[in-house]
């Protein structure tokens, strides 16, 4: 009887805004890890999670949605999207089963067709496309470029997540692993609370303020009680914003509060106080020095 070989490697999830990428990872990982909303364009920063399996660890890598970029916040996510596709053992290409083919996957299968890794076609939100939908998106997305597997997934019913990492696992080589057991992500405490807090603002201040909304988390202090204090400051880059953010009284700030303090103490496994400021920085999104800044450049 022969062992079966370690497997390990990295798989990046690409696709256009809104595919279901941070979904499956999140799903593939079964805890949140990438911040989802409807909102296109929700994640900004790589981000690397760690699924380990009793014959492989796979390293799933997030990546921005890819899109025709109009400032340079766009260019630099773009950037860090199609950076991955040289750098890992597996590309996995998501397509939303619920909207038809369009150019703008057209664009992204031609840059995944170019990668020379493995590369799998992963329809996602099978729980709300209709049968003939599905088939005519499988028809039309199989031609993207030249894949070596399909899959049809809905990452919200747990359908097929298990199956696509086992498609994962096989492409991968052998190797050993490359991410200690116990670690599941590579963001640190610090860029997940800004995550949270971004997410819910992203989730209750949706039609006004979309994409101007950066969010650093200053400090996580320990105090001896053993709870922790969080400051995080949200940017936006027009007073209106700012004003739509607070809310009257203060009750949108408190409301977003409220909300991701709740991930925050999951996060950090204690009671946390939370302490949210609101800024104005005019034009981030166009400056490169201010999107490094924020954290949100293509890293390496
Ligand atoms: N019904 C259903 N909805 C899904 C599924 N997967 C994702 N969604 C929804 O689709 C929206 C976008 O999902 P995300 O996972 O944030 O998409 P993304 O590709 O990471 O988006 P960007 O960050 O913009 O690149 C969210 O509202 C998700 O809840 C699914 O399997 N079924």
């Amino acid at each position: 009887m022969t062992d079966t070989p370690f497997k390990s490697g990295f798989v990046a999830l690409v696709g256009r805004p809104n595919a279901g990428k941070s979904t499956l990872l999140n799903a593939a990982c079964g805890q949140r890890i990438a911040i989802t909303s409807p909102v296109a364009q929700t994640t900004r920063k790589r981000l690397r999670a760690v699924v380990n399996t009793p014959t492989s660890q796979i390293v799933i890598v997030d990546t921005p949605g890819l899109h025709k970029p109009k400032d340079a916040l766009g260019k630099e996510l773009n950037r860090a999207a199609l950076g991955e596709l040289s750098d890992v053992d597996v590309v996995a290409m998501l397509v939303d089963a619920t909207k038809p083919v369009g150019t703008g996957d057209e664009w992204v299968g031609a840059h995944v067709d170019k990668a020379h890794a493995p590369k799998i076609l992963v329809l996602t939100k099978a729980d709300i496309a209709k049968p003939d939908q599905m088939q005519a998106q499988l028809e039309a997305a199989s031609k993207l470029a030249h894949f070596d597997d399909v899959i049809v997934t809905s990452a919200t019913e747990g359908f097929n997540v298990d199956a696509f990492l086992a498609l994962v696992s096989e492409k991968l080589p052998e190797g050993p692993k490359w991410f200690p057991d116990d670690m599941d992500s590579d963001a640190t405490e610090e860029d997940l609370v800004a995550e949270f807090v971004r997410e819910k603002v992203l989730l209750n201040c949706r039609d006004e303020v979309p994409h101007s909304v950066a969010v650093v988390c200053n400090d996580i202090v320990w105090k001896k009680d053993g709870h922790a204090s969080v400051s995080a400051t949200i940017f936006v880059e027009r007073e209106g914003q700012k004003g739509i953010i607070v809310g009257k009284g203060g009750s949108m700030v408190k409301k977003i509060g409220v909300a991701a303090r709740a991930d925050i103490e999951r996060l950090l496994g204690a009671k946390v106080y939370l302490e949210l400021r609101v800024q104005v920085r005019p034009q981030w999104r166009r400056d490169q020095n201010e999107i490094r800044r924020l954290g949100y450049e293509a890293t390496e």
